[in-house]
């Protein structure tokens, strides 16, 4: 029987954009895309009807418009509609767009034609229902991390370049697979990349055979930390790991455990409030935070081993 959902559509001031994401993502949506809509944006997200009743829904409009009270902004609309299965999968591709991130890299929907005119990597996406799409301020702040790993060795140092090409990271809550991908256009040479979620595991080989990247060098599995120490074969140069905070810290031992003396690590989907907490963490688990990179509400620790 065909599945029937849920298409939300929230149009609200920027300044709550990122809470309206994360009450979206705490309510089981997937699927979410934003556009600007004059001074406002417009987000739309998708449920399947069976996860929320009708009171459900003016539970989160009412939630939405708290969040706006705290913040001191225009309250926002939430409006509802049942589409169907086929409508979910072609309604909310019409949302979104390609959306250039940092200095290197070019997120283009796989429906839409690749740009020829342009230096970027191109990391071509199908999410489906899975987690990242890009447009989300911890995803970026990854995204902009790798670049920055993968930009600081002298592309004329031929020692180095092979050096740098020989990385291999492991990511944990892969979604998409957006960053693993990213990381692999940027040069890795291999990456591992797990989650809990069946459904963002079959997305992220989904979008490995889009990007033409050969199964060797992207290792999928379902699980967290676990089934990543049992994935790679020997420890690896990086993690990237953009879950929430309490997350994070509730996995940091099992991370440390898979990586070298000269490992880095990329961790976002942390708010700002949370980063001392986080920093104590990983301080008692042999990290050292090098830098600190916020956007909005966010932010992403970028460290490496003491
Ligand atoms: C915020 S999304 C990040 C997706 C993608 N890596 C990105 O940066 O856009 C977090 C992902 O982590 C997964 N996840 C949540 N808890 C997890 C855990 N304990 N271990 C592994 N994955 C987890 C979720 O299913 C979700 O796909």
């Amino acid at each position: 029987m065909a599945k029937t959902w849920w298409e939300l559509q929230i149009l609200c001031s920027p300044e709550i954009e990122d809470s309206v994401y994360w009450r979206l993502d705490e309510f089981g949506c997937r699927g979410t895309a934003s556009q600007k809509k004059g001074n406002l944006v417009s987000v739309q997200a998708y449920l399947p009807q069976s996860q929320a009743h009708l009171l459900d829904l003016a539970a989160l409009s009412l939630w939405l418009r708290q969040d706006a009270l705290c913040f001191e902004t225009s309250l926002p609309s939430l409006q509802w509609k049942l589409i169907d299965e086929e409508d979910w999968s072609s309604s909310w591709k019409q949302h979104w767009e390609p959306q250039e991130i940092g200095d290197r890299i070019l997120i283009n929907p796989s429906w839409i034609q690749v740009p020829e005119n342009t230096e970027r990597k191109i990391l071509q996406l199908d999410p489906g229902s899975a987690f990242g799409t890009g447009a989300h301020a911890t995803t970026q702040l990854c995204l902009e991390s790798l670049e920055m790993r993968f930009s600081d060795i002298p592309e004329f140092f031929v020692s180095s370049q092979e050096k740098k090409n020989d990385v291999v990271i492991a990511d944990i809550g892969c979604g998409s697979g957006i960053l693993s991908i990213g990381a692999l256009l940027l040069g890795a040479a291999k990456a591992y990349a797990v989650d809990t979620d069946s459904l963002a595991v079959s997305s992220t080989v989904e979008n490995r055979d889009i990007n033409g990247l050969a199964p060797e060098r992207l290792k999928v599995a379902q699980g967290s930390v676990e089934v990543m120490q049992q994935l790679v074969t020997e420890p690896v140069d990086g993690i990237v790991c953009n879950i929430l905070a309490d997350i994070i810290m509730e996995i940091l031992p099992g991370m440390s455990a898979i990586v070298k003396p000269t490992s880095w690590g990329i961790f976002s989907g942390i708010l700002l409030e949370q980063s001392n907490a986080v920093t104590d963490v990983l301080e008692k688990n042999g990290w050292v935070v090098a830098t600190l990179w916020k956007r909005k509400e966010w932010c992403c620790l970028n460290v490496r081993r003491q």
